[in-house]
């Protein structure tokens, strides 16, 4: 039984919703990576289900990337297991068979820009609060090169190398401008922009999406797959050194000192 990921079915046949419920940001912590994993497996092996809705419970955030206090403080076996889990992660999302849209209804930054960038197509709500973006770079951090793949490919080449370098949030109109999204439209239009998106998509034959799918996003997939237990180890090299540390240790503080 999943606490933090919540799987509904959705108003037309065929679709899923998944909601993201851990509170108080969907911080991706290593019990949420695993729960979506499961929840993932189950709905990929589901004939009944061919496309997934994926949005947060509430609105505000949809996922605030992933967990700092999994990747501050702690040993390498546990950077080892945590990157593990974020790499799983993301290889079932980019490889689903199934058609994913995101329905972004709330600030999107870093691992949750990136779990967005999996899906097929991503409508955001029109709120100047939510921004949207890989902004690694100002924590001091480097998105790793899978990160840096999946946005170029949704964005390409350019678009990316600036983002990445500025380590840029976009708001709903400059994200759509940038191609980071597909569609921004009114809050309350949402889940059933999403819908309509889901069914444009439905109509097309499993069969050829898929391979097209596939074939699109296989050499991706494969530089991750051919090297993951190296970028495991990387991460685990970069994440414990010291200055890394601070760094990520000074804006978990800047966050937290923000409320007071
Ligand atoms: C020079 C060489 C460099 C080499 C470096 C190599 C490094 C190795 C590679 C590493 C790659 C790692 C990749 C990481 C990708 C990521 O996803 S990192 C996470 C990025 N996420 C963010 O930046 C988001 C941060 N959060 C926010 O901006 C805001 O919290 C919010 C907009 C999501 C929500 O705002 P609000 O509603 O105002 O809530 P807050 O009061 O800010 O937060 C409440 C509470 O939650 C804690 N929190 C927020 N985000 C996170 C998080 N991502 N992880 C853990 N905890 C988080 C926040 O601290 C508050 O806690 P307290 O209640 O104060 O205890």
């Amino acid at each position: 039984m999943s606490h933090r990921v919540l799987v509904e079915a959705g108003p037309a046949a065929g679709v899923a919703v998944l909601k993201f419920r851990n509170p108080p940001v969907n911080a991706l912590s290593l019990e949420m990576l695993m729960e979506l994993v499961i929840s993932l497996e189950k709905l990929e092996n589901d004939k009944a289900v061919r496309g997934i809705v994926i949005t947060a419970e509430n609105p505000g955030i949809f996922l605030a990337g992933l967990d700092l206090t999994e990747m501050c403080g702690r040993n390498p076996a546990h950077y080892a297991k945590y990157w593990e889990a974020v790499q799983e992660l993301w290889l079932r999302l980019y490889q689903s068979s199934k058609v994913l849209v995101a329905a972004i209804n709330g600030a999107c930054p870093a691992g949750g820009c990136l779990a967005s960038l999996t899906c097929d197509y991503r409508v955001m709500a029109d709120n100047p609060k939510y921004t949207i973006g890989l902004n690694e770079t100002q924590l001091g951090i480097i998105a790793p090169f899978w990160f840096k793949d999946t946005l170029v490919n949704t964005v390409g080449h350019r678009a990316a190398e600036q983002a990445l370098q500025l380590g840029t949030l976009f708001p709903p109109a400059k994200a759509l401008q940038v191609g980071i999204v597909d569609q921004v439209v009114p809050e309350e239009q949402l889940q059933s922009a999403a819908l309509s998106v889901m069914a444009q998509w439905l109509a097309i034959p499993d069969h050829a999406r898929q391979l097209t799918k596939t074939m699109m996003r296989k050499p991706t997939v494969d530089q991750l797959v051919k090297q993951r237990e190296a970028d495991i180890q990387s991460f685990v090299g970069l994440i414990s050194q010291d200055s890394i540390q601070r760094a990520l240790q000074t804006y978990l503080q800047k966050l937290r000192q923000k409320k007071g």
